[in-house]
């Protein structure tokens, strides 16, 4: 991936099994909300928390984000990197792509649902360390993102989310939670309409 000194990164990491237009909803709202030069879709591996009953394959994964990343715009970048590396645990690629690329300002991007457990991440606090963070809401997790353990612990890295133009410049941990229009849409809601269409026809 082509990354220059001084670019502002989202990095955006998900299963994408199948991606789906709530992703595109968050690559474009963290692009235009943070000042984004670029957004890598990390597509991973296997979520180290998330079952592997279901899980496409990588390849068919790929695909399904190039698609919907392309819709979003050229800035996208969609990348195998975590498979290369053989890593799946999100502070192993955040601390190499940081090493890899000097003076790029990243920023991890994900769901309001990813940050009721994000304590249960491995390293996490090094995560919130690492770089700026920016948690897009999501319906059915629109939990008070006080009360979140990730929220509390990281309580006064909290930035306003009119300041989110700030983030990616600001040393980490700084963190914003972004209530733009929600999006409903889910690859768990997708994979049963498909299961029920087989069995139904
Ligand atoms: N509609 C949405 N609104 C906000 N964030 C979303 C939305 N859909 C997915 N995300 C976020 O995108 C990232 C990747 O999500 P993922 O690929 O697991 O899709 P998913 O729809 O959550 O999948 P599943 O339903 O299988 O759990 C996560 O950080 C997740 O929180
Ligand atoms: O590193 C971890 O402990 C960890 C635990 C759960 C999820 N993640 C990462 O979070 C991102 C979103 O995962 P998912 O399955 O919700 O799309 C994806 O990049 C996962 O690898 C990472």
């Amino acid at each position: 991936m082509h990354l220059t000194p001084g670019m502002k990164v989202g990095l955006f990491g998900g299963s994408f099994n199948p991606a789906h237009d709530g992703h595109a909803h968050v690559a474009e709202t963290a692009m235009r909300r943070l000042g984004l030069d670029r957004v890598v879709w990390l597509v991973s591996p296997q979520n180290p928390l998330k079952s592997t009953h279901e899980m496409a394959p990588l390849d068919e994964r790929l695909r399904s984000a190039r698609d919907m990343a392309r819709m979003v715009g050229p800035r996208m970048i969609v990348s195998d990197v975590e498979t290369r590396m053989g890593t799946q645990w999100t502070v192993d690629t955040l601390r190499t792509l940081v090493a890899r690329h000097p003076g790029v300002k990243f920023v991890w991007l994900m769901g309001s649902d990813n940050l009721a457990g994000f304590h249960r991440w491995r390293g996490w606090t090094d995560i919130m360390r690492l770089m700026p963070m920016a948690v897009i809401a999501r319906p059915g997790s629109l939990m008070d993102s006080r009360s979140a353990p990730a929220a509390v612990r990281f309580s006064k890295a909290r930035v306003p989310a009119e300041q989110a133009g700030l983030l990616p410049s600001l040393q980490a941990p700084a963190w914003t939670y972004i209530v733009a229009p929600l999006n409903p849409r889910s690859s768990s809601a997708i994979r049963t309409a498909r299961n029920r269409s087989t069995e139904d026809g």
